[in-house]
């Protein structure tokens, strides 16, 4: 019986989104032969891209193939011309990546974060500092603000208000709390969790939880409890303290996009959505880099690809079981910057394609 293939569906976006996917399927490309499964890629169209050619964000018909692919691999998508047009129909309206992780149920956003070989002006920080930093930002990925009602713009006499609802489920806490210690269990056993619950009756909710999922099923794994804002701080202060850090769906995207500062740059971080674990042990799992659709250098050809690269290694890992491969990806891009080839982000001049092609080599 010939093996059964791997289908992907490949959003590239918009911006740098197609830019950076052209140069991570470069590299799926090259490491396929040594997967045991075909790989069959199906482009669609996502964001700014799909609205300009059909009218909306996300077609229902590429919904549909999400649901039957075994991964996606995600650009970017947005753009200023996009980004307010005050469509009506809440998030998954406005947004394809937010209606994919909605509509599959990608609750898990795994966004990890480490040093990399980088000169030592690279970072904002003294090496010494972010020197060996590795750790990973679990977000919960489908409530909390970005999807609680109600919400909305709403006109009373001659004022205007505007409501975000923020919104936890008991569930919705647990699940993402059994999944990040789970993680963290296989990393160095420490989980950081992050709330408000000095001032929100989420963030009491949120760390009740987490504190229940602990003593009962992950009592060997390290817990501690930071407030947002100290846990920003501890970031830049202290970024090897941290193994997991388990947010919520808003503190993870900002969590995350300061902990790039400590890679050296957006276009280093790569990530995985996942969802639910089904009767077949298989997860819908998303792949897509951190970074957006950058339009301040979209179409030049110099964005840096190894966010999209890496995450395309996190697939090889999470949904083909291959941690070899996903090593092999991750030590090419980590011997190609120690070569000194850099993007211009991270201060060199290598362009995109320069860049992919190195990795290749190097695989
Ligand atoms: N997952 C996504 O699709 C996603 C994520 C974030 C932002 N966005 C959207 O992207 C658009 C731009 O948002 P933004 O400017 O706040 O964030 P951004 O991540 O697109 O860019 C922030 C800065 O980082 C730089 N940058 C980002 N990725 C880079 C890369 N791979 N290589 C080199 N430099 C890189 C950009 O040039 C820019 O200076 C908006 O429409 C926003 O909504 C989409
Ligand atoms: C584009 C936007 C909806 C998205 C988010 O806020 O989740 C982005 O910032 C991210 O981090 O993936
Ligand atoms: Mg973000």
């Amino acid at each position: 019986m010939s093996p059964q293939q791997f289908r992907l569906l490949c959003l590239p976006g918009d911006g740098i989104g197609p830019e950076v996917i052209q140069a991570a399927l470069g590299v799926l490309q090259a490491i396929a032969p040594a997967l045991d499964r075909p790989v069959e890629i199906t482009h669609d169209l996502a964001g700014g891209a799909c609205y300009e050619a059909h009218g909306v964000f996300l077609r229902d018909e590429t919904m549909e193939l999400a649901r039957q692919s075994d991964a996606i691999l995600f650009g970017a998508e947005g753009g200023p011309g996009w980004d307010n047009l005050n469509i009506p129909g809440g998030p998954t309206a406005r947004s394809g990546l937010s209606r994919l992780r909605k509509e599959l149920d990608l609750f898990a956003n795994l966004r990890p974060v480490r040093s990399w070989p980088l000169p030592a002006e690279q970072t904002p920080f003294r090496p010494e500092l972010v020197s060996g930093a590795d750790l990973l930002v679990f977000r919960e990925n489908t409530s909390g603000i970005y999807f609680g009602e109600p919400r909305g713009i709403f006109e009373h006499g001659d004022r205007r208000h505007a409501i975000d609802t923020q919104y936890y489920a008991q569930g919705e806490i647990d699940r993402a709390a059994q999944l990040a210690f789970a993680v963290a269990a296989d990393r160095r056993g420490k989980v950081t969790s992050v709330d408000k619950a000095n001032v929100m009756e989420t963030g009491e909710l949120w760390r009740e939880r987490v504190d229940v999922i602990h003593r009962t099923h992950w009592p060997q794994v390290e817990l501690d409890h930071l407030y947002a804002d100290a846990c920003l701080f501890e970031l830049v202060r202290a970024p090897c303290r941290f193994d997991v850090i388990l947010a919520d769906n808003l503190f993870g995207d900002l969590l995350s996009d300061c902990a790039a500062a400590i890679a050296g740059s957006l276009g280093m971080l790569p990530s995985a959505s996942l969802g639910p674990e089904r009767a077949d042990g298989t997860r819908a799992a998303l792949y897509e880099p951190v970074h957006g659709s950058a339009p301040d250098i979209a179409g030049k050809g110099i964005a840096n690809p190894a966010a999209a690269i890496l995450s395309v290694g996190m697939m090889l890992d999470l949904s083909l079981g291959r941690k070899d491969l996903a090593a092999r990806v991750e030590n090419a891009v980590d011997n190609v910057l120690a070569e000194g080839q850099l993007t211009r982000d991270l201060g060199g001049s290598a362009t995109t394609n320069d860049f992919a092609n190195s990795v290749v080599a190097k695989l």
